[in-house]
């Protein structure tokens, strides 16, 4: 079924190209550290054979891909599907978001469960209901909205009966999601006993409140108020902070969507200093500037406020800097959407728009425009910032994340000479605007090959819903290889506890 605009959750229903098994011919295969040309042989689903001249059967369908790149398909680490924030739901549910992100080149994403009223058992039971029209593979990671016994009990049956292997803790949203420091520390070591990475949304929430009373005061009700209430100052101390707290604890930290220079230096810092911190930058930071939030007409302003806010021009190509020099690892979208009516709410009060941007269908064609077509990175550094990167870091690599035989055939084609435009009329979000409205570009996602299933092809999706599986994730990835090494280095370094006599009276 073809899909463009508003996307229903009711629509979709027909499989992807029912052939079990594929050829795609004659491209550039392309992983995180090689490419050759080859051709790519799939059957039920998985990557059986990739070499030169493979021959097949009639029967086999044959994709040609001479003159073009094979990749990985994406895999984006921070997405918001059906997630309930601020007094309303996302328009993008797991079946609109997921297809709109198979047109767009992205086969998996990781989606953020959100507790309900702090609990996360039941927070995991509701995203597993939401996910159930999933239409390409996903994953899950797991807010941490409060601490208590329960929740420290249930991380555990997460990591360990229900496949999660990370857990996100919001510095901001003061009396919503915020934790404090203190639950923050426990919370990392409770990931950190597990195996669990600590992800931190990294914004002083007590500041930000400030911030946003102060901007009232001064009579700043509108869009440019959220940027000036929350400055990249913000970003940068609780960065630090999260940061700090990690090395005292000594685990590994994931900051979610990095904006700023500010935080970007935090992170170059303690990489610097050996620390592991896995910096996150998204599309909207890479390519956008501040300078919509004060548009006059307020939707076309309020469709840019996300948090942390999306900084004035200099911070997206500083950043862009950081991912091409390794400091920012993979690029996500936190794909999180609200159409015109829902931006609306917050029309006489910035601090009630509903924050964030899409994403989830622009990030493979943005990125490659800006890093890749400009000479940035690499054809191999995209497939590892775009793909591999996430597989490594949350532990499904080489399940996903490469072609090679074994994995899973996520694949995509893209072809360097072709063109996208990115249009609000054309995408398949169920939202009625785009951050990237009229954004051109040469790099097109021309096939997308979602385990072993044509889903996209010829502008045309082929998605069935309930075809998505969920991708359970396994503790103790890369990042915690040997950090009890440097816990038995710090007791050593302790000189303690001293033998003391007591003195006689
Ligand atoms: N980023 C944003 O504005 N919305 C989604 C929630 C979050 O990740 O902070
Ligand atoms: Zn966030």
């Amino acid at each position: 079924q073809q899909l463009h605009g508003f996307c229903d959750a009711g629509c979709g229903g027909v499989g992807g190209d029912a052939s079990s098994r594929i050829l795609v011919k004659g491209g550039t295969v392309v992983n995180a550290y090689h490419k050759e040309i080859a051709d790519v042989y799939v059957e039920d689903g998985i990557i059986v054979d990739v070499r030169p001249n493979i021959m097949v059967d009639d029967e086999v369908t044959v994709i040609d891909a001479t003159g073009k790149y094979v990749m990985p398909g994406g895999i984006d680490p921070h997405t918001h599907l059906a997630m309930d924030f601020m007094g309303t739901q996302t328009i993008d549910n797991f079946f609109s978001g997921q297809a709109a992100a198979l047109a767009g080149g992205t086969t998996m994403h990781i989606d953020f469960v959100i507790p309900v009223n702090g609990n996360v058992s039941a927070g995991y039971e509701l995203y597993t209901k939401k996910a159930e029209k999933s239409v390409m593979d996903y994953g899950f990671h797991m807010a941490i909205t409060k601490w208590d016994e329960q929740v420290s009990e249930d991380m555990e049956v997460m990591v360990k009966e229900k496949g999660i292997n990370s857990f996100k803790f919001f510095l901001a949203y003061k009396g919503s999601l915020m934790v404090s420091d203190e639950s923050l520390i426990y919370g990392m070591e409770k990931c950190k006993s597990l195996g669990a990475l600590t992800m931190v949304h990294a914004e002083n929430g007590d500041a930000v409140a400030e911030g946003q009373k102060r901007m009232i005061d001064l009579g700043i009700t509108g869009p440019e108020g959220h940027a000036l209430s929350r400055p990249p100052v913000l970003e940068g101390e609780a960065t630090a902070r999260a940061i700090r707290l990690a090395n005292f604890v000594n685990t590994p930290l994931y900051v979610v969507h990095v904006m700023s220079i500010d935080a970007m230096h935090e992170i170059a810092k303690a990489k610097e200093s050996g620390q592991r911190v896995i910096g996150e930058p998204v599309i909207s930071g890479l390519s956008l500037d501040d300078s919509w939030l004060w548009e006059s007409d307020f939707i076309t302003a309020a469709k840019y406020v996300m948090s942390p806010p999306i900084r004035a021009s200099g911070h997206d190509k500083v950043l862009q800097n950081a991912l091409s020099s390794g400091i920012l690892q993979l690029v996500g979208t936190d794909h999180c959407t609200f159409n015109s009516t829902q931006k609306a709410f917050g029309i006489n009060d910035f601090r009630k728009i509903p924050n964030g941007v899409n994403g989830i269908e622009e990030r493979m064609h943005v990125v490659w425009n800006v890093m890749v077509e400009s000479g940035q990175i690499s054809v191999t550094d995209y497939v590892r910032v775009t793909s591999t990167e996430c597989a490594r870091v949350f532990n499904i690599y080489p399940q996903k994340g490469a072609i090679q035989p074994g994995s899973d055939a996520d694949i995509i084609v893209l072809n360097p000479n072709a063109s996208f435009e990115i249009n609000a009329s054309t995408h398949h979000s169920r939202s009625d605007t785009n951050v990237y409205e009229g954004r051109k570009g040469k790099g097109k996602v021309e096939v997308t090959i979602s385990r072993g299933r044509i889903v996209w092809k010829n502008g045309k999706l082929n998605v069935e819903a309930g075809s998505g599986r969920y991708i359970p994730m396994r503790p103790f990835g890369y990042l915690f290889d040997g950090i009890e090494k440097k816990d038995a280095e710090y007791l050593s370094s302790l000189r303690a506890p001293v033998q003391r006599f007591k003195a006689s009276a």
